[in-house]
């Protein structure tokens, strides 16, 4: 008996799929649809590294998201466990599946994104001595242990990958999933990869990946192989018994040729029409082994059938936290703090391409952002410099109140959408992980991103109000500086939920384009009592209206009494005749206020369902 064979008894898992098929409805027209996975047929054995190979399109990642379970509607067929139907949350809490592009928060080191794994992963009565033990092996295992202090963003295409794994490997899955584990790498690093994911299946785990054109040397790795053709299985079964599978349906391997390539090439005929007899070999295999598998299980348990119209829960798709939500709560707040930090104290650096998607744009969110606020501020009090008091350029200063609420919006609601580009893929793949709740990272998203809400803001007025000579009163700037916070704030969530549910190039599109007519309704361009009747109710809900409204009142209501007059004549000497003209009467700041923070309780909300709409389309 071999060591894998011997290993995979001790271990005893066996994962074996028939008759499964996975249709996708197709968005243009609904009635028509495609079938993805065909009728497909394979085995998954504990202690073998498994490749999925086939040409492009032919349902690789397909079936290995099926097989993962992150795939339910429109997927038939069985998935059988040891014999046993899948029950999907202990399936998906016993395995992991490890992305292409693993995203994951760039400004944290190797050291500290393998222990927030291990805090929020591991059962919370694990001693920090043991998960530090987990941490050390994994680092030890992976070879990470040169780079356990570099910033995620500085690591190695290679080191990255490992570092994915490493994340994976702290709950120590039984079940390992990878998608294309080397695309992006040379071939040294494809074949160090390579070599520790042989390693741990060898462990005795059932290992799977999808890999797109192995060299020789890494064909040499692969235990078993599943290939795929046009959605149907070519072979499943070892490597040693593939060549003579395709030689008896009449493929015959050219001598010193690599077998990879070779059944690449069969798989890539432009139907299954000639590998017929491969299919029809490869299901009479697995028919055999079906007539077993009817003895075990009741068949019409171990039947999925989720179409489209049922939905899937997604809490039944990922495991049950491992900790309290206090804790998550205090791991993701520290998280994000830190990475907050570090993006404000961390200098530019020239820029890749990737590094410019993954890095820059959180630069530009958090750095650029406090910087471009304190500079546009100076720019805006040299521009309107001390004419806060000057009864004859009332209508400037008012142009000047404009323009803080709108550099306040657009400063804080455009960065925003950019934050979300690293922020959601994280929360996805760690959410659908089980290493919080959505509770938990989206109180821990209010709270963290709160002090960038307060500093911006307080920067701009608090340098714009003194330079542009508003009134030196603490009331006044309070009111103000309140008004000014939430604008950011409004502007943030506005930014953060466009970013969420948008694609950026859509969001950043969206945003402006949305807000600007709202513009309109401020009562800046035109007066709300002139605006024509039916128009009139579209103030009520533009929050710019209560923005704006609520800085002419603090700065002009209240009793302010008479301005500075330096011309021969000022029509607005009076302070109480401009809010009236401008149709602002009463003191009603409060009202204001009051209906900004509805609109801010309204978003809220809306960020909530957001967060679980990204959710559910994850799937
Ligand atoms: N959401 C989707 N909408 C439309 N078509 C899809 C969708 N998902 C998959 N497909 C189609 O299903 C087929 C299989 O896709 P899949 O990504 O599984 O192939 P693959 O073998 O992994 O390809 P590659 O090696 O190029 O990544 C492709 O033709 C693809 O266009």
């Amino acid at each position: 008996m071999t060591d894998n064979a011997t290993q995979r008894e001790k271990n005893g898992l066996e994962l074996r799929f028939s008759e499964l098929c996975y249709q996708l409805k197709s968005g243009t027209n609904s009635k028509a649809s495609n079938l993805i996975l065909k009728d497909t047929c394979g085995e998954l054995r504990a202690g073998c590294l498994t490749a999925i190979m086939g040409p492009s399109g032919a349902g690789k990642s397909s079936l290995l998201n099926v097989l993962a379970g992150f795939k339910l509607k429109g997927v038939s067929g069985h998935i059988l466990l040891n014999g046993q139907p899948r029950e999907l949350q202990a399936f998906r809490k016993m395995s992991s599946y490890i992305a292409q592009n693993h995203v994951m928060l760039s400004l944290l080191t190797v050291e500290e994104t393998l222990r927030v794994s291990a805090t929020l992963k591991l059962p919370s009565d694990t001693s920090s001595e043991a998960k530090q033990k987990i941490l050390e092996d994994i680092l030890d295992v992976l070879s990470l242990h040169s780079c356990r202090q570099t910033l995620v963003r500085d690591i190695s295409g290679g080191e990255h990958k490992r570092l994915s794994i490493g994340i994976e490997l702290i709950t120590n899955p039984p079940i390992m999933f990878f998608d294309e584990p080397t695309s992006g790498l040379d071939s040294v690093a494809s074949y160090q990869v390579m070599c520790y994911l042989q390693k741990l299946a060898h462990d005795g785990r059932i290992v799977v990946c999808v890999v797109h054109q192995p060299s020789s040397r890494l064909m040499q790795l692969f235990d078993d192989i599943l290939v795929l053709a046009h959605g149907e299985v070519l072979y499943s079964g070892t490597q040693q018994e593939m060549l003579p599978s395709f030689h008896a349906a009449g493929f015959s391997c050219p001598q010193y040729y690599n077998p990879g390539d070779f059944v690449l090439e069969v798989g890539s005929e432009s139907s299954n029409q000639r590998c017929e007899s491969l299919i029809e070999q490869n299901k009479l295999k697995f028919m055999q082994t079906k007539s077993t598998f009817k003895l075990i299980v009741d068949e019409q348990t171990a039947l999925i059938h989720m179409d489209s119209s049922s939905s899937a829960d997604t809490e039944l798709l990922r495991p049950k936290e491992q900790v309290g939500f206090g804790c998550q709560l205090r791991v993701l707040m520290q998280r994000h703090l830190v990475t907050m930090a570090r993006d404000f104290v961390s200098s530019y650096r020239p820029a890749l391409a990737l590094d410019l998607i993954l890095n820059s744009y959180t630069q530009i969110a958090v750095q650029a952002r406090v910087f471009m606020h304190v500079l546009i501020a100076l720019l805006l009090g040299l521009v309107y410099w001390q004419i806060g008091n000057d009864a004859n350029k009332i209508v400037s200063n008012t142009s000047c109140l404009f323009f803080i609420i709108l550099f306040i919006f657009s400063g804080n609601a455009m960065p925003s959408i950019l934050l979300c580009m690293q922020d959601m893929p994280v929360f996805l793949r760690e959410y659908y992980n089980g290493w919080y709740s959505l509770r938990a990272y989206y109180i821990s998203k209010l709270l963290a991103d709160m002090p960038l809400q307060f500093i911006c803001p307080t920067l701009f007025i608090g340098i714009g109000y003194f330079m542009t000579g508003q009134p030196p009163q603490l009331e006044r700037f309070v009111m103000c500086w309140s008004i000014c916070i939430l604008t950011g704030i409004i502007g943030h969530f506005i930014g953060v939920i466009s970013g969420s549910l948008f694609k950026m190039q859509l969001a950043i599109f969206l945003v402006p384009a949305i807000s600007i007519p709202f513009l309109l309704f401020s009562g800046f361009f035109i007066r709300l009592n002139e605006l024509s009747w039916f128009l009139r109710p579209i103030c009520d809900i533009s929050f710019f209206r209560y923005i704006f409204e609520g800085l002419i009142r603090c700065i002009y209501g209240y009793n302010r009494g008479d301005m500075a007059c330096y011309a021969d004549f000022c029509y607005y000497k009076s302070s109480e005749k401009f809010v009236k003209d401008f149709g602002m009467t009463g003191d009603n700041f409060s009202d204001d206020l009051f209906a900004l923070l509805i609109f801010l309780l309204l978003l809220l909300i809306a960020f909530y369902l957001t967060l679980h709409s990204c959710i559910k389309r994850a799937l």
